[in-house]
Parts: structure tokens; sequence; C-alpha cells
């Protein structure tokens, strides 16, 4: 039996002795396949077998590749460098497939960098949507700029708020809040013990939650969608957030089909009845993702004061 920090999670993750001991398996590695810059994908593919590096489509989700070997360090390869490859796990497009960026469309990326998310949204839209990518850290930003040159896109800008005050201003289409968390869904152990992702924080991250998705609500229009994700399984971070939004605003949860195994958001966490609506939320879990521990939830906005 394999002891993880998750047994407080025991009563609702399924399955959970495949689930602990798929911790104990290296992280599958996959690319993004940037067709912004890379327009015949045999390019990357023939590039990279050069190397000894081997992918496989994967299907469900549009662009990305599953390479092989696991380990290669694909950032030092030409195909990296020329921006036709980026390196990213598969949850994380789920949120950006939700969000169904259209062309034309503004959309605000409130907690962007590195800027994975933000640069698969231009990709969707073929570069022809405004997005304002912002982030609290200049340096992460640094980060997502260089990416964005690299991946040769030029429909967004960047901002340097902390997303809780990002200003009010003409209401966007759209906002994904790709928010900050104790970053559970990434836990690994390696087979000499050591633990891989493991954050330690003192900061009160469900307050902080509930700030950013609150200012993302408020800054969409009516109509609108704002999509919530995070990497972690607590509940806390998850349906507690969602639930704080659903007694102050007037918000509808999408029920989507996303195109991984997936599970409702709980009905209920240590006594705490969530409201009912949460069970549009989705659950991801790395066992039966081959990927990270994920949450999402898609909202839209009603109209009404609340
Ligand atoms: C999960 S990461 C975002 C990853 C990014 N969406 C991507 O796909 O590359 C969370 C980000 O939130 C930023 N952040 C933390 N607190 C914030 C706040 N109060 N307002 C805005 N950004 C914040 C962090 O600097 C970090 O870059």
């Amino acid at each position: 039996m394999v002891t993880t920090p998750f047994e407080a999670y025991r009563s609702f993750i399924p399955d959970f002795e495949a689930f602990s001991q798929s911790l104990l398996e290296p992280l599958p590695m996959y690319i993004r396949i940037n067709r912004l810059k890379c327009l015949r994908e045999e390019r990357v593919i023939n590039g990279l077998a050069q190397k000894g590096v081997h992918l496989r489509s994967v299907t469900e989700i549009p662009d990305f590749y599953e390479i092989s070997p696991w380990g290669f360090p694909i950032g030092t390869t030409e195909e990296y460098y020329l921006g036709y490859i980026y390196p990213q796990t598969i949850n994380s497009a789920l949120p950006v497939l939700a969000l169904n960026p259209q062309p034309g469309e503004t959309i605000l990326d409130l907690c962007a960098a590195p800027g994975s998310k933000t640069s698969y949204i231009a990709q969707r839209t073929e570069d022809r949507t405004l997005i304002v990518a912002n982030d609290k850290r200049i340096d992460r930003l640094t980060a997502l700029v260089s990416n964005l040159k690299r991946l040769g896109i030029t429909g967004v800008v960047t901002t340097q708020y902390r997303g809780e005050m990002f200003p009010m201003g003409p209401p966007f289409d759209k906002v994904l809040v790709d928010a900050p968390c104790s970053g559970e869904g990434r836990y690994r152990i390696t087979k000499e013990g050591e633990v891989l992702y493991r954050k330690e924080t003192r900061t009160d991250l469900p307050a902080i939650q509930k700030g950013l998705l609150l200012r993302a609500f408020d800054l969409v229009k009516t109509g609108g969608i704002v999509v919530y994700s995070t990497c972690t399984f607590n509940p806390l971070e998850n349906e507690a957030v969602v639930d704080y939004l659903l007694n102050r605003r007037p918000a509808e949860i999408l029920k989507m089909d996303y195109p991984l195994p997936s599970h409702p958001g709980l009905k209920e966490f240590n006594g705490r009845v969530f409201d009912s609506r949460i069970s549009h939320c989705a659950r991801f879990y790395p066992h039966e993702t081959h990927s990270v521990g994920f949450f999402i939830a898609t909202i839209r906005r009603l109209s009404g004061s609340g």
C-alpha cells in the first residue's frame, strides 16, 4: 500500500489505491504543435525522430502529442527554439477548450504566466482575438512575453495587476482564472522517495482564489463566460470557491463534455454542503487522465444583481 498525503480525500477519489499507485509513476510528457508557426507537422515529427524522440498523437485534444522517452530535454531542441512546439500537459488544454475562444472576442487571462493557456487561446483563434494576459509577478510575465515571442503570437497585451484589483472597464467576452493553488495535482514520488511538486505555502489560497473569481465575474459581460481552473484536489480551493461565487452573484455552471475522463464536483466535504449546481464542475484524476490532477468550473454570467 502506498502512503500519500491525500488520505483525507479517500472518500471521494475514485479507486483510491490505483490513484495512490499512479503517484509513483513518472508524469507522461506532452507537447503541443504550434500551428501558428509550424505549418507542416511532419517537420516536427521527422525532426524530433532524428533525435530519437517519438510522438503519439493525443486524439482527444487538438494539437497535442505524447513524447517518448518522457525525460527527453525537449526544451533544448531546434523545434522548441523555432517555436514549433510548446511543452504542455494535456489537462492544461481543457480550460481553453471550455472557454471556446472565437476570433474577434476580447479575452482576459487573469493569472496568465508563463502563458501556456494564453498561447493556446491564441492558437485556437489563429491569433485573431485580443487577449489581455495579466499576472501579478513581473518575473513570470517576462517568461510569458518571451514564450509568446518565440511562438510568433502578436494579439496579446500584458498587464501586471493583482487580479483581485484588475481595473473595471469595458467588459470582456470571456475571462480565464487559472488560479494560483496548492498544486496537489502535480504531486509525484520518485523511486528514490523524492517528492516532486510539493508546495508549502502560508498564504490563504482560498481567500485569494475567491477574490480572483469574484473579480473575474465582475469583469465579464452579461452572458459571458468565466472559466475557473486549478491543479489541486483540495475542495476548499475548488468547490468552496465556486460556492462562494454562487452565493454572491447571478451565475450558472455549465455542464460540459470534456474530452478526458472526469467526475462531477463534490456535493459536500467534511460536513460542509455545497450548492447543488456545483455538480456541473469537473474533477480530473491523474490515474484516469495520465496527466496531472485538475478542477474546472465553466461559469456563465446571468443578468440580474444576484
Ligand atoms: C497556475 S499559475 C498560471 C499558469 C498559467 N495560466 C499558464 O497556463 O501558463 C498561477 C499564476 O497566478 C499568478 N498569481 C498569483 N497570485 C495572483 C494574483 N493575486 N493576481 C494575479 N496573478 C496571481 C502567479 O504568479 C502564477 O503565475
